[in-house]
């Protein structure tokens, strides 16, 4: 069982409730001018990654006081036993091993006393010879014809996993096999991806821990029927589906072959399986050898985060940050701004990974918690993003600390298209630190040849506070190593908030009560009768639902 400290009662919070009073009201650039070595005192490198953090509201003391908090919180020891797997998710009865599943080292990782890696390497193993397959062509559909698209059917971390790591890498793909992701259970996700799609030369990869989630279930019995209408007989459903699962049984019940069974293990989390069989899809589409740098770069950052002291540990300071600003500044939300198309999907993954994980409001003794936990993750690409919503970020009355994430290198160096993307991206971590006073706003102004009245009414409008809060990650260029280290790294600040907060990361109870009331609607939608069980809104809305269709 993990510590239970009452986060707000540890010695570092009281210190830092007091310092927060004094450097609050210091502006960043206050900061960078008493300090000439801020860059150098909070940056942290590891191999093609580099982490800037000097442009937070922080100073030396700030720091310290946020190790004290992870020390005092046992953030080293919650670490050890994760990966020593220990059943830290406790109202699952589950260890959490997902770096068991990147552990390149192959050193034995202990499950109940039994060493989880050969099963682990098996099921790699698996992986490796069906993904050549269907990549060489030799692996055949009914009439003999190889494999074209691949459709991933699954939800949640079925789903966002394989599909963000496969847009991210797109580069590495192979172009004669296109990859698609089915999720909602809206009939227009499958309809429109199947319309494009010829039976002979589709697999579908039905992904699902649990073989019973409704969305995945209903998606994968109309992608058969869809088959089967051209197909006939079921003997070919083998030749065209797969499952990829922990419940073998309800595989079985579905028709699809143990054989073409991936299979993976309770003590992975959905949100965190696309390092499991969940990424056969990613596997297929940029091949194995590319997966396996993606398993290794996420080994690095395990490594790093597990042997390297807080303050100079990327996971840890990150989510020390996030803390810092939940619940010190109040903030109520976290922007994850990538400047690489190519990880368009990134903050809606870890949408997923943050906000399942720590938006809990019971701590590890049951007991509500007095404090904010998990903030609102969000995100898009830049520079689409600065001409939609960082208006708000800039001028808004809501502090929204961001991280800017960019490669040096692009995949797709044309003309001068790189240079205009990281100069914004430089410039905006500037800007949203400096921001612009009010004399630099009427200078401006006045230069234009504005008349004195045009200036004075204007002037207030053209100024920014600046201070705002941000992380730069700047990486060599998004490999799949490098792709790796980058989740990993956001996997555990997520975790060390976690611990930091006292709840527990690795379930998602708050996920059950939407399933159990639709479980319940469902029969009422299959007649026209009135329903009158709910309270008036949900009846009214229940029954002119019926008046309509
Ligand atoms: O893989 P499954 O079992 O289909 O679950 C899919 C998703 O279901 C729920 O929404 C949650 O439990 C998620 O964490 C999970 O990723």
């Amino acid at each position: 069982m993990l510590p239970a400290i009452p986060f707000d009662q540890t010695a570092a919070f009281k210190k830092l409730k007091t310092h927060h009073k004094s450097i609050s009201k210091k502006h960043l650039s206050e900061l960078f001018a008493e300090d000439p070595n801020r860059f150098k005192k909070f940056s942290i490198r590891l191999g093609d990654i580099l982490l800037d953090y000097s442009k937070n509201r922080i100073n030396g003391r700030t720091r310290a006081y946020l190790v004290q908090l992870a020390e005092e919180c046992k953030v080293e020891e919650a670490i050890e036993q994760m990966f020593a797997g220990q059943k830290i998710n406790a109202t699952e009865n589950r260890a959490v091993l997902h770096t068991a599943l990147r552990n390149r080292s192959n050193s034995p990782v202990l499950f109940d006393g039994k060493d989880v890696m050969p099963e682990v390497n098996a099921v790699l193993e698996k992986m490796k010879v069906f993904s050549t397959q269907v990549r060489s062509g030799s692996w055949k559909g009914y009439t003999g014809k190889s494999i074209s698209d691949i459709v991933n059917i699954g939800i949640g971390g079925s789903d966002l996993g394989p599909l963000m790591v496969s847009e991210a890498l797109k580069a590495y793909g192979k172009k004669d096999l296109n990859l698609h992701f089915v999720s909602n259970v809206d009939g227009t996700h499958i309809a429109e991806t199947l319309s494009r799609l010829n039976p002979e030369t589709t697999l579908f990869m039905v992904a699902s821990k649990t073989f019973t989630t409704q969305e995945t279930m209903a998606n994968a019995h109309s992608a058969r029927h869809w088959f089967l209408e051209q197909a006939q007989d079921p003997a070919f459903v083998k030749k065209h589906f797969v499952a990829i699962s922990t419940n073998q049984k309800e595989v079985e019940k579905f028709g699809i072959d143990p054989a073409n069974m991936f299979g993976f293990w309770d003590w992975v989390g959905g949100r965190y399986s696309l390092w499991s069989a969940i990424g056969l899809s990613i596997a297929c589409g940029i091949g194995f050898p590319n997966f396996e740098q993606l398993l290794a770069g996420a080994h690095d950052m395990d490594n790093h985060f597990r042997t390297t002291k807080l303050e100079r540990n990327m996971p840890v300071m990150l989510a020390l940050l996030g803390v810092w600003y939940t619940n010190f500044f109040g903030s109520q939300s976290h922007a994850i701004l990538p400047y690489d198309q190519y990880m368009h999907r990134f903050a809606a993954y870890f949408q997923q990974g943050d906000m399942e994980s720590n938006g809990k409001c019971v701590d590890r003794t049951g007991k509500a918690v007095t404090y904010q936990t998990g903030p609102i993750i969000w995100g898009e690409p830049g520079t689409n993003g600065q001409h939609a919503f960082y208006q708000l970020i800039h001028q808004g009355t809501k502090l929204i600390p961001c991280d800017f994430i960019a490669p040096a290198v692009s995949h797709n160096p044309l003309g001068d298209h790189h240079k205009m993307l990281l100069s914004n991206f430089f410039a905006q971590t500037e800007a949203l630190m400096n921001g612009k006073s009010e004399a630099e706003a009427r200078a401006e102004l006045e230069a234009a040849g504005n008349k004195k009245e045009v200036t004075d009414f204007l002037a207030p409008f053209k100024v920014f506070e600046g201070n705002r809060p941000t992380n730069s990650i700047l990486v060599k260029k998004v490999t799949p190593r490098v792709l790796g280290s980058l989740i990993a790294m956001y996997e555990h600040k997520i975790f060390v908030k976690g611990i930091i907060w006292n709840i527990f990361s690795f379930d998602q109870w708050g996920v059950e009560l939407g399933k159990q009331l639709a479980g319940k609607i469902y029969p009422e939608l299959q007649n026209d009768w009135p329903i009158q069980e709910h309270d008036s809104s949900t009846n009214g809305l229940i029954n002119q639902y019926k008046r309509w269709r």
